[in-house]
């Protein structure tokens, strides 16, 4: 897959937060699902969120998105609250890549894509202009789906459906990309080119990774989320350490660099079974 540009070419010097959050958090059900979570972005910089199943991290994205309202807290996107831009505005801010694709059950692949461009248009009935079509065959070719463009959505494997829902957020052209677990149906090979795409575009990246090794690789710095709190905001080589695994996944962790490249290696194994006291 190849790089795409940022919307305005070379990526931007990273100087200031585009993303802020100060003492988040969120009920679902009467239930507190984030607790006091706080965090920056720095602008074009990868936030990468972990944490175990449940842990938070969907609804994080979510209130990043403004889908979900915080029950306490304050979310700034480029110094705006989400929930109180229009949507076509919050829109030209931001793109998120779902997990659940189904609202675009029943289109072809082509369309799909090019769902990405009606925001930046006054109308849904408003032409399709050849800008647009360029940027949709763009993000096409960038995550070579080209051979699959007149395809209906629902005839794709779900590794395939994923990397349409992600050109479509390229083909909103976002200052900010969030994405959730945008590499979960991938094969290897396409996960590596999927990360690598979305490190090229220079842009702010949050996105939920359930694969440390890839977070480490691929992000500037990482959340480790448990049970709503966070547990680690922190380069990769600092967020990650054998006992925080340990603590956040409840499984034995050892980290080391490897010596070709010093990159993190973590190896993760069971804890050994607790046994079963039974009176
Ligand atoms: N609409 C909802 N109503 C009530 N509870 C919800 C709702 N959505 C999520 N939850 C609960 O909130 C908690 C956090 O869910 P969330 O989807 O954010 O976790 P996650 O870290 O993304 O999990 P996973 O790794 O499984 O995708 C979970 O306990 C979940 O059951």
């Amino acid at each position: 897959m190849t790089p795409a540009p940022s919307p305005t070419g070379a990526p931007r010097p990273r100087q200031t937060s585009s993303v802020v959050v100060e003492g988040l958090s969120c009920e679902l059900a009467g239930r507190k699902v984030l607790s006091n979570i706080g965090f920056a972005v720095e602008e074009g910089a990868i936030l990468g969120i972990l944490g175990p199943n449940g842990s938070g991290k969907t609804t994080l994205l979510r209130c990043l998105a403004g889908l979900q309202a915080p029950s306490a807290g304050r979310i700034r996107i480029d110094g705006a609250d989400p929930r109180a831009l229009r949507p076509a505005e919050l829109a030209r801010r931001l793109a998120l890549q779902a997990q659940d694709s189904t609202a675009a059950l029943g289109f072809t692949v082509r369309d799909v894509v090019g769902m990405g461009r009606l925001v930046h248009r006054r109308s849904v009935f408003s032409g399709n202009g050849a800008e647009d079509r360029a940027i949709v065959e763009d993000a096409l070719t960038r995550l070579e789906l080209e051979a699959l463009a007149e395809r209906p959505v629902e005839q794709l494997s779900g590794g395939e459906r994923q990397r349409v829902m992600i050109a479509r957020a390229l083909a909103q052209r976002p200052r900010i990309l969030l994405l959730d677990e945008p590499t979960n149906h991938l094969d290897i090979q396409h996960r590596f080119a999927v990360l690598d795409l979305v490190r090229s575009l220079g842009i702010t990246v949050v996105m939920t990774l359930h694969d440390i090794e890839l977070a480490a690789r691929w992000c500037d710095r990482l959340l480790l989320l448990k049970d709503g709190r966070l547990q680690a905001d922190a380069v990769p080589e600092e967020a990650l350490t054998a006992e925080r695994l340990t603590a956040v996944y409840r499984v034995a962790a050892a980290v080391d660099r490897r010596p070709c490249d010093g990159r993190l290696r973590i190896d993760l194994s069971p804890l050994a079974p607790r046994r079963l006291d039974h009176a």
